[in-house]
Parts: C-alpha cells; structure tokens; sequence
C-alpha cells in the first residue's frame, strides 16, 4: 500500500489525525521536500514527533528513481509525506498512476494547502482565482516571462493569480524577489506589470504575515523567514477589498 500524506501548512503538528495514524503504523517512511516544506519543523523533529525514521527524497529520486518507493509499498506499507496537499501543484499523480500500473494499492490523506490558506489570509474568494503560476529563480540565459502571461490573462478575465515563490535547497524566493521578477519580465516584454500585489509569509504559522499594496510598497517590507506566497488580485468586490484594508494594510 502506498499512502499519500498532506502534512499541511507549517510544522509536524499541522498533520490531520488520520495522517499520524498512518504514519505510525507505516512499513517505510518517505519525505519530499522539493514541492513545498514545513519550515517549523526539520527532520529530527518529525521523526521525534512521529518515533519513526524518516527517508528524505529529492527531485530525482521521486520523479525519475521511484522504484525504491514503489518496492518498499508493494512489500508492506510505505507513506509518502509532502508540505501541503499531496496532489496540489506538485506532479505526484504520477507516482500514483504507476503504483496503480504496478498492482499497488494507493490512498490519499488530504492536507490543508497553501490554495485554500491565501483565500481565508486575503479574504480573495477561492471561486475568483485563475490558473497559478510559479516563478522560478532566472539562471543564465534563461528567463521566462510565461507566468507574466498567466497573470494578464487572468486579469484580462477579472481572475485572481496565485504565483507559487521559488524553492532551492540553499535558497527560498521572498515577495520581494517575486516582486521584481514580475516587473522585470514586465520591462523584457514591453508590457504593463501589475498594479497591486498581495505577499504572504508562513500561512499555518502562529504569525502570519500579510501585505497588499504597490510593487515599492512590498519590495520594501521585511516579510520575514519563509516561505513566501504571491497573489496579484484583478478587481476587488467590495468585500475583498474592505478585508484587504483591515488585515493586509491596503
Ligand atoms: C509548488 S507549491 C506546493 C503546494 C502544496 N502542495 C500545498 O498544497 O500547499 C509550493 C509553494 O507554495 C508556497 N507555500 C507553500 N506553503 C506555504 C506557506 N506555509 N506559507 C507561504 N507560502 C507557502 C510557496 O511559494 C511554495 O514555494
């Protein structure tokens, strides 16, 4: 059996009953941590909390090396953790498609997911969002300006954007870097940028942080340790807006 598990959104606690459940009487016991990650909790800690060893996965060994995954959930149980919702803007339904082609039975224990959180720490209405994008760091000669794209089309159809913010082993992209990139893929395509952004930083923790404003007004605030999340609202209803001024400074 191989049990795919939401950790939700910021440490070892954030995990649903059911998911510690599983977890506790798991075969095997894997962690990906390229999609998203608990910042409130390292390793050592997730195995104290859950008295289990804990295998830690990187891009390669989940998306192009799975075996190792599938052998251990085709002999007993194997738990495949992941920050957030398991099946939200990662690519896991892959690893679950070929569970499936090898006879293995899989389920997933759902958790709370960065897409849901940005609405109740916005006050966005979820059924205003369009397609999300992610910014990624630009590498040498390489910088797309596709989630650009995203974020006008979006407008373009009054849609709100969800722009997921970097993640690098050694690094975590912050609003402000978000920020910037945006306006220089702007600058590239001789296009406008948006006009207001919404940073957000650590959802689930105890000390949310959130602000609405210009792209001067976020590229100059601290948001503090990661991670990082953008939206670029289209219009706002009434509401939206009144919520953005009482708990996001707009
Ligand atoms: C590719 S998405 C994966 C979403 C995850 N599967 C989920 O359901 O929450 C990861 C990105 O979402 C944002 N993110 C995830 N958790 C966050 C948190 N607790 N606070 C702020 N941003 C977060 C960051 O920009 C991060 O790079």
């Amino acid at each position: 059996m191989l049990t795919f598990i939401g950790l939700g959104l910021y440490d070892e606690k954030d995990i649903s009953v059911k998911g510690l459940e599983a977890i506790k009487s798991a075969d095997s016991i894997f962690l990906e941590g390229y999609t998203s990650r608990l910042m409130g909790a390292d390793i050592k800690k997730m195995e104290e909390y859950y008295g289990k060893k804990v295998i830690f996965l990187g891009r390669d060994d989940v998306e192009k090396h799975p075996d190792n995954i599938l052998d251990c959930a085709e002999r007993g149980s194997a738990v495949f953790l992941t920050g957030g919702d398991p099946m939200v803007s990662t690519t896991h339904s892959d690893l679950r498609i070929r569970a499936k082609m090898r006879g293995i039975p899989t389920q997933i224990i759902h958790g709370a997911s960065i897409q849901s959180a940005v609405c109740g720490l916005s006050g966005l209405q979820n059924y205003r969002f369009g397609k999300s994008c992610s910014i990624p760091y630009p590498e040498k000669n390489w910088f797309p300006t596709t989630p650009l794209d995203t974020i006008l089309q979006n407008i373009e159809q009054d849609l709100h954007t969800l722009v997921f913010l970097d993640i690098k082993p050694d690094r975590f992209m912050t609003v402000g870097e978000g920020v910037l990139l945006i306006e220089q893929m702007a600058e590239k395509r001789n296009l406008s940028a948006p006009q207001i952004f919404v940073g957000m930083a650590r959802a689930g923790s105890a000390e949310p942080y959130v602000l609405a404003g210009d792209s001067e007004k976020l590229k100059k605030a601290d948001f503090g340790a990661p991670l990082h999340v953008l939206v670029i609202p289209s219009s706002l209803h009434m509401m939206e807006k009144e919520y953005l001024e009482t708990f996001a400074g707009l």
